[in-house]
């Protein structure tokens, strides 16, 4: 295994040995506290730019499930066609894995797909760093290489053009009982699984796509990588979608933030961001706490929700933005992840009550 050290923009270095494919690579660094789920993460198509730090320590022991695709043209174990993160950061790969549904490990997948694995690295320290600072642009250098790896930019740049569809994409065609539009910021397999499950028929459009022309029952905003502020393309279509106060809008994390856009609110950057299975969240004007699944760096401003829109749920670590809803109108969201994958399924009934509104 080579020797790299992983260069945070602070002047932080951490060393380690490479375990996946052998390149120099370049992103923000940021770190997830989930203790599973590294094949669903690192398929989500939310983790483009990035490399992803994982603070649980043994990393590989359950493998990878096969690259297998349903009738419906969705993989079956994974969030998208391909890994999406940059890079993915341990402090302890095991090369032995186990598992009823693996099929290689993943060293040999992360090569396949050319993505750097490193490990060796002190995740705990790593992560401290992060919360202190926030998150910061690093890089991977292998040291026996020449760095001259390229500066790398995440603000400002639109990630979602990158992963998003390029074409229409149908599902259940002639067949669901309702008709779904799904914008497409880099949706996860299991969110098109969630609603599939309910008996709808999908109509998958690139994220600047005018569907506004289109015949169909109910608006469906994904979530995505990057920064929303690059997104006004999609907002412009949503909130022309907006003049139909009876139909049905309902977004998942950049949906979340979209919605939000849409309906004049304002989007920050979080410090750090929540990434992780047990993040707590409240239903406003309830006791009730569900624990998410979450991945996301960026968030709605509260204080900026227009008069006629209240947060749904806010999260009870910080106090943040987790869901916004109209007051009058069918239109809600999550910043949170109902369709889970990887994570903890308690929000789920989020697509149950869309799909009710249809
Ligand atoms: N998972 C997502 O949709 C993330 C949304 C956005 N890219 C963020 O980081 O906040």
């Amino acid at each position: 295994m080579r020797n790299v050290t992983l260069i945070l923009d602070d002047g932080s270095r951490f060393s380690g040995k490479s375990f996946g494919y052998e390149k120099p690579v370049a992103g923000e660094v940021v770190f997830n506290t989930a203790m599973t789920g590294y094949p669903e993460s690192l398929t989500d198509p939310s983790y483009a730019g990035q490399l992803m730090t994982l603070t649980y320590p043994l990393v590989g022991n359950y493998g990878v499930p096969p690259f297998t695709i349903e009738a419906n043209g969705l993989p079956t174990f994974m969030e998208s066609e391909k890994i999406h993160a940059e890079a993915i950061i341990v402090s302890d790969y095991s090369e032995k894995y186990n598992h009823w549904n693996a099929v290689e490990s993943l060293a040999d997948w992360l090569k396949r797909e050319q993505i750097p694995g490193i490990t060796g690295i002190d995740t705990r320290e790593l992560t401290k760093v992060l919360r202190e600072h926030g998150v910061m642009m690093g890089k991977i250098v292998f040291d026996d290489e020449p760095d001259n790896i390229p500066e790398a930019t995440y603000a400002g740049v639109n990630y979602v053009d990158k992963v998003s569809c390029k074409e229409v994409i149908r599902y259940n065609e002639g067949e669901g009982k309702k008709k779904v539009v799904l914008v497409d910021c880099g949706v996860k397999a299991n969110i098109i699984r969630c609603l599939l499950k309910r008996d709808v028929e999908i109509i998958r459009v690139p994220w600047n796509y005018d569907f506004n022309g289109l015949e169909f029952d109910g608006l469906f905003i994904s979530n995505g990588p990057g920064d929303p502020d690059t997104c006004d393309e999609a907002v412009q279509n949503i909130r022309k979608a907006m003049q139909n106060e009876k139909l049905p809008i309902f977004g998942i994390c950049m949906g979340n933030q979209l919605l939000s856009k849409a309906g004049g609110a304002k989007i920050y950057k979080l410090k750090y961001g929540h990434r992780s299975h047990n993040q707590p969240v409240r239903m406003v004007g309830t006791e009730k706490c569900f624990i998410t699944s979450q991945n996301h760096g960026y968030a709605v401003d509260n204080n900026t929700l227009g008069a006629d829109w209240e947060p749904l749920f806010i999260n009870m670590n910080d106090g943040s933005n987790e869901g916004i809803r109209h007051k009058q109108n069918p239109w809600f969201s999550a910043q949170f992840h109902p369709e889970a994958a990887s994570g903890p399924t308690d929000t789920e009934f989020l697509f149950d009550e869309f799909v009710k509104l249809l």
